[in-house]
């Protein structure tokens, strides 16, 4: 067969040790032909890609980012989009098959694609975990060994001034990385956009621990709703599709904490350091056997699956499974990490 494979939405490290295992598993096992299809939908409906030979994907397991390049081009939004389109486009170019690899936009663009007879398979993708139907994505034990690294650094400096400690993590619409960095480096308060913790109870928390002598270090998601509002905060505005920049709460939440307690704090904003570089070897391994799998599923002609972890099993799920809402953290996580919270 003849596969393309594409990344889509934010980037994510593995995206590359995906690609590279579809491709040699692909090779080897089945005689396949590969195209990197560039820019994740844009190239597949504009035609534009390059061959990907065995030589194309070598060394690329510990590489982030994604060889590809990456978009958030709407497959049916674009004006030559659309499954007619991309059908026609696609046996101009010769193309048997589509791997997407992305995030639950992109997946929900692969399911209309495959309900409207595009032949296209998934593989999740997510720093932030937020995706049903697979218990990790590649990415998040990055993000997270990445943050938690960071905060271990905060607190050091934290500690020498006698100072509480913001950390602003990403996490849109989850707050995964922030309870699992913030638990690893003991942090003193995690704020989730999942649950909503008055300014009270947090200033509650960073005096308990000043009073003992230590420098309190608060972890914060992006996505987090502070108190009185209804949304993130969003100090960048919008994206030009209109999805909130978000970004701002750290800052927030520092002015907050200096005006209620009087203890000198200081925001750091992790940003994008949190999406880049290498993977983890956890992240290389998940991200090389979604690959594998994926090409698996593209053979079986399971069009509208992707490869999902379940247990320390690769699985096939159909993508309505994983769009079936975000995987939120749970109340009882959040409760747990709370008993150690504050003094
Ligand atoms: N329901 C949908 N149908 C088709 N395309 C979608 C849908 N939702 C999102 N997309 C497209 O997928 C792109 C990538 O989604 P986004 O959420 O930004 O990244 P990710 O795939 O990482 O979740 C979006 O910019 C949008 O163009
Ligand atoms: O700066 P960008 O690329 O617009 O993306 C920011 C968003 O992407 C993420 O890093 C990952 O989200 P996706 O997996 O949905 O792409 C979010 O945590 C963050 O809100
Ligand atoms: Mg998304």
């Amino acid at each position: 067969m003849r596969i393309g494979l594409l990344t889509s939405g934010g980037d994510c490290p593995g995206l590359n040790a995906v690609i590279r295992s579809a491709v040699l598993h692909g090779i080897k096992s089945y005689g396949d032909e590969f195209v990197g299809i560039r820019d994740g939908w844009r190239g597949l409906i504009e035609g534009d890609h390059i061959e990907l030979s065995r030589q194309d994907v070598r060394g690329l397991a510990r590489q982030g980012g994604t060889i590809l390049g990456t978009s958030r081009t709407h497959p049916y939004n674009h004006p030559q989009g659309g499954p007619e389109n991309i059908r026609e486009r696609m046996r101009r170019d010769d193309l048997d098959a589509v791997i997407a690899i992305g995030g639950e936009g992109t997946l929900a663009g692969a399911k209309r694609l495959a309900d409207d007879g595009v032949p296209v398979v998934g593989v999740p993708k997510t720093i932030d975990n937020d995706l049903k139907a697979t218990d990790y994505t590649f990415g998040f034990d990055t993000a997270v060994s990445i943050a938690t690294d960071a905060m271990d650094r905060l607190r050091t400096t934290g500690e020498s001034h006698s100072r509480c400690m913001v950390a602003e993590v990403m996490g849109r619409h989850v707050g995964w990385i922030a309870l699992h960095s913030g638990m690893a480096a003991g942090a003193h308060a995690i704020l989730i956009p999942e649950q909503r913790v008055s300014i009270d109870q947090v200033c509650e928390w960073v005096q308990q621990v000043h009073a003992r002598g230590r420098a309190a270090l608060v972890v914060v998601a992006e996505g987090y709703v502070p108190e009185g509002s209804e949304e993130a905060v969003a100090d960048k505005g919008q994206e030009a599709d209109g999805r909130p920049r978000l970004g701002g709460i750290g800052n927030w939440l520092t002015d907050q904490i200096e005006q209620h307690t009087g203890i000198e704090t200081r925001n750091t904003t992790l940003g994008h350091i949190q999406r880049g570089g290498n993977p983890t070897g956890f992240d290389r391994v998940l991200a090389t056997r979604f690959g594998i799998k994926a090409l698996d599923l593209v053979h079986e002609q399971a069009w509208g699956h992707m490869a999902a972890l379940r247990g320390t099993e690769i699985e096939k799920v159909n993508l309505t499974e994983a769009l079936d809402g975000l995987k939120e953290v749970p109340a009882s996580r959040y409760e747990e990490a709370k008993i150690l919270f504050g003094r």
